[in-house]
């Protein structure tokens, strides 16, 4: 099943000009400076406003301008999430739960409440009125609303912008479970690269209403230019936990270009071998050399191919890497790459200093 967009919105500054098909599973992240369309293109698959073309979710048709189909947002099975939580004050989190599922046909209730609830983990909060609920716990809830109405499609925009780290930090993982226990394909605009690089399986970028670029979200965080701040580069790779070595603390995982060694974290300790993993590298963390190193600390040294350089801020270069059938990227001085004549298709070795495991 796919979300077909084809939409033209005119304002008087701004023109949004999209056709999209995005994968109707997983998360889809909307990046993108500010201003450059991400509100007003969930708001047009919504129906919260009306541009021209089309909007199809699988068979389900939004809105055809071409056969003068238009469906109005309360009749569009999705579900929509704000920077900001808007609950009803004068209902408590139950009842803010209730209006979610009283406004869904029961013929189209697929979602059951006390799953949701489950999976959002407010179960002990359905008593508290909203007014004592902490922001996370409100995000959390609002959340949990939304879902209430079986959306087929979850829109949500922002929706960990106005918490602080730590609030983020306790919303991140319920949102993690979402695509994948309830099966319901997310839309998700954010201008967190630490978010999109944990949570989204596709990635759209947007300039001035159109799209730039879209696709795999390990592919296109590992070209040159990702879309996000470029002093915060970094690749993503999809690998596979693969053996525990318990005397020196360390695990390995493989991924489709070679083998790397981590600290055994309790996370990684709980998984299965086998089990997938997500794993990033910031740019900065890798450094090259033309010869293997001799003598040295480091756990992972791969050998790779540069495949681009392009410059990065006064005196620095981002090197894009091949690793096998994988990408990395590296941040170096414009100086190393100078003494090492770095160039397009040249052979080195990529010393990498820190992996993240993010999933
Ligand atoms: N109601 C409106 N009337 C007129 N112009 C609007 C309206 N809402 C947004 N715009 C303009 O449309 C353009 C796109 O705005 P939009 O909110 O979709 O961007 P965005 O990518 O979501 O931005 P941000 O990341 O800052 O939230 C901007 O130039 C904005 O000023």
């Amino acid at each position: 099943m796919t979300l077909h967009l084809r939409i033209r919105h005119q304002r008087p500054s701004f023109a949004l000009d999209v056709a999209l098909q995005l994968p109707a599973s997983g998360v889809s992240a909307l990046i993108g400076p500010s201003g450059c369309g991400k509100t007003s293109l969930l708001r047009c698959i919504a129906g919260l406003e009306r541009g021209q073309g089309q909007v199809r979710l699988g068979e389900q048709v939004w809105q055809d301008d071409a056969t003068g189909q238009w469906l109005p947002t309360h009749r569009r099975a999705l579900g929509y999430v704000f920077q900001e939580a808007s609950l009803f004050a004068h209902l408590n989190v139950q009842g803010n739960l209730h209006f979610g599922l009283q406004r869904t046909p029961v013929a189209r209730r697929k979602v059951a409440l006390d799953k949701v609830v489950d999976l959002l983990g407010i179960g002990h909060l359905l008593q508290r009125p909203c007014a004592t609920l902490s922001g996370g716990e409100r995000q959390r809830v609002a959340i949990a609303r939304a879902l209430a109405t079986s959306p087929q499609l979850l829109l949500m925009d922002e929706p960990l912008s106005a918490l602080d780290a730590a609030r983020k930090a306790e919303v991140l993982p319920y949102l993690e479970a979402l695509p994948r226990e309830l099966a319901i394909p997310i839309l998700y605009v954010s201008h967190a690269q630490e978010e999109v690089l944990r949570l989204a399986q596709h990635i759209v970028q947007l300039a001035h209403g159109q799209v730039v670029r879209q696709g795999d979200a390990a592919t296109l965080f590992n070209q040159l230019d990702q879309g996000f701040a470029a002093s915060n580069a970094t690749a993503v790779l999809q690998g596979q936990l693969l053996a525990h070595h318990a005397q020196d603390h360390l695990s390995a995982l493989g991924f489709a270009g070679g083998q790397l060694l981590l600290p055994t974290t309790p996370a990684l300790a709980s998984r299965p071998l086998g089990s997938a993993v997500r794993l990033t590298i910031a740019a900065r963390d890798v450094s090259l050399s033309l010869q293997p190193l001799a003598h040295t600390s480091l756990l992972n040294s791969l050998p790779a191919t540069i495949t681009g350089l392009r410059e990065d801020g006064p005196g620095q270069v981002l090197a894009a890497l091949a690793v096998g059938e994988s990408q990395l990227l590296a941040h170096i001085s414009q100086r190393s790459a100078r003494q090492l004549a770095l160039a397009p298709g040249q052979a080195v070795f990529a010393h990498i200093k820190g992996v993240a495991l993010v999933r």
